[in-house]
């Protein structure tokens, strides 16, 4: 590893090591990721990541540096933050809450990294405070770009969604397209920990686990917070993604965007661009990471809204399927004989504390798992055993088959929840109203868990 001395270890991810190095040709200290080129899907998530990093460029996004292999790793090299991440930043506060101040700063921030992600139509897929990293002066920065897709106004379908079962979406559990709004989601589940030092769908097992995120059924943040932080949260935890605020219209154009204007650079109006990758811009970048196919971009009639510069959109499919509001009727049924065990709220230091007593090596190296369709009756059965602490971890969701939408909480019928909109007696869309003009963008595949769920099960 030329040009570069080791510091010291950072930390052990999935795939490999962490390192602090001191560039020779620089005077600021990096961090650099070993991957073992041997872990192959370890090996992808890297070049992913390296392929995304490196074409961000954004004052709260891990800057990328450098990226080459040596000695049978990978390596990339990126902006150290000294400050830790804000999973670690939240469990140093054990009960002292952050100033409401430091919350808005921080999520301001948070937001800023992201819009620059969404406007170039690339989708996070697991923000998580584990994720997101403070510099030394403390700004924040989003990190971790394994897990990221583009998506293209081309045809096509992905094949996996990833994310983290405490920060995913009910449409992600519920088998629904996803979209930006399923970032908004887990950007809000970081909200609320900020907020209140603890997770906001905190469960027992993993059935109250699934069924709180689908009911969206979490516990009101402290009266003290002003009232638009509120607002915000119950926001940002509709459901039904189209009642979503996207990350534009939080910054832009919420009750919140007020407070969280000030904390951020002004930029006059006339002179803020959306910073859009062209067509083949984004389809080069999708191709690099090795995406398969590119993913479809689909809303019902101008998929990237009024600012879509003049950007062609031939090929785009049909008006995108719907949601009704609130857990769909088959992961209720699916659910309704389940143990739901209310959880008493527990801290996320003890939380966390609970997953880190797990063996650690076998922690470290296991390989993300792989999620396949199986038949939904062994759902109930392998949540009974399964260990609620691998709801922390990174997942891959695999899509199998072409065939009809079918959920992983399924019972081999479709529950028909995307139905034509005017079926649908939704008397929250009102509340305070429907979003679904902000949606910049969706994928359309369908995934089940099953399979990560059995491999979680034996591996505990
Ligand atoms: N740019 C960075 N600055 C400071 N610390 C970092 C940076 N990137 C990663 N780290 C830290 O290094 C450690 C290893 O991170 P890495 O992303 O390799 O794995 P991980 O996030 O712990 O696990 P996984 O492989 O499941 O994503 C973590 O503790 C993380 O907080």
């Amino acid at each position: 590893m030329d040009g570069y001395r080791i510091l010291k270890v950072i930390g052990e991810g999935s795939f490999g090591r962490a390192l602090l190095v001191q560039p020779e040709e620089c005077d600021s200290k990096c961090v650099l990721k070993e991957i073992r080129k041997k872990a192959r899907s370890g090996a992808e998530q890297s070049r992913r990541e390296a392929v995304l990093l490196a074409r961000m460029n954004h004052p709260n996004i891990v800057a990328f540096k450098d990226s080459f292999e040596a000695d049978g790793h990978l390596y990339i090299a990126m902006e150290f933050c000294g400050g830790g991440d804000l999973l670690q930043r939240i469990r140093q506060q054990k009960s002292s809450h952050f100033s409401q101040d430091v919350v808005l700063k921080w999520f301001a921030q948070m937001c800023s990294g992201a819009k620059h992600i969404h406007d170039k139509r690339v989708l996070h897929r697991d923000l998580k405070a584990k994720n997101i990293f403070l510099t030394d002066n403390g700004i924040v920065k989003l990190g971790d770009f394994g897990s990221a897709c583009v998506l293209s106004s081309a045809q096509g379908y992905a094949q996996t969604y990833v994310g983290t079962p405490y920060y995913v979406s009910p449409e992600i559990w519920d088998n629904k397209p996803y979209n930006n709004k399923s970032d908004v989601w887990s950007l809000g589940c970081v909200l609320y920990e900020l907020c209140t030092l603890r997770h906001p769908f905190q469960a027992q097992s993993w059935k109250s686990l699934i069924l709180r995120v689908c009911r969206g059924a979490y516990d009101p943040l402290p009266k003290h917070l002003p009232y638009e932080l509120h607002y915000l949260i119950k926001h940002m935890f509709k459901t039904n993604p189209r009642d979503r605020p996207s990350i534009q219209t939080i910054l832009t154009s919420h009750r919140i965007s007020r407070l969280l204007q000030k904390h951020l650079p002004t930029e006059k109006p006339q002179t803020a661009r959306v910073h859009r990758w062209r067509r083949e811009e984004g389809e080069m970048v999708a191709a690099l990471m090795g995406q398969k196919t590119l993913l479809t971009a689909s809303t019902v009639e101008s998929p990237f809204g009024e600012n879509s510069d003049s950007e062609s959109h031939e090929g785009e499919p049909g008006p995108r399927r719907r949601w009704a509001a609130g857990p769909s009727e088959t992961v209720l049924k699916v659910l309704r004989d389940a143990d739901v065990i209310c959880s008493d709220s527990m801290p996320i230091s003890e939380l966390e504390a609970s997953s880190e007593a797990l063996p650690c090596e076998a922690q470290q190296k296991r390989e993300r798992r792989q999620w396949d369709r199986e038949p939904p009756e062994r759902l109930l059965s392998l949540l009974e055993k399964a260990s609620l602490d691998s709801a922390f971890k990174t997942y891959t969701i695999h899509r199998k088959g072409e065939g009809p939408p079918m959920g992983p909480l399924a019972d081999g019928k479709d529950d028909a929840v995307d139905g034509p909109e005017d079926d649908i007696i939704d008397e929250s869309r009102l509340d305070p109203r429907s979003d679904d003009e902000d949606t910049d963008f969706e994928e359309e595949a369908h995934f089940d868990l099953l399979d990560g769920l059995e491999r979680i099960t034996t591996d505990y």
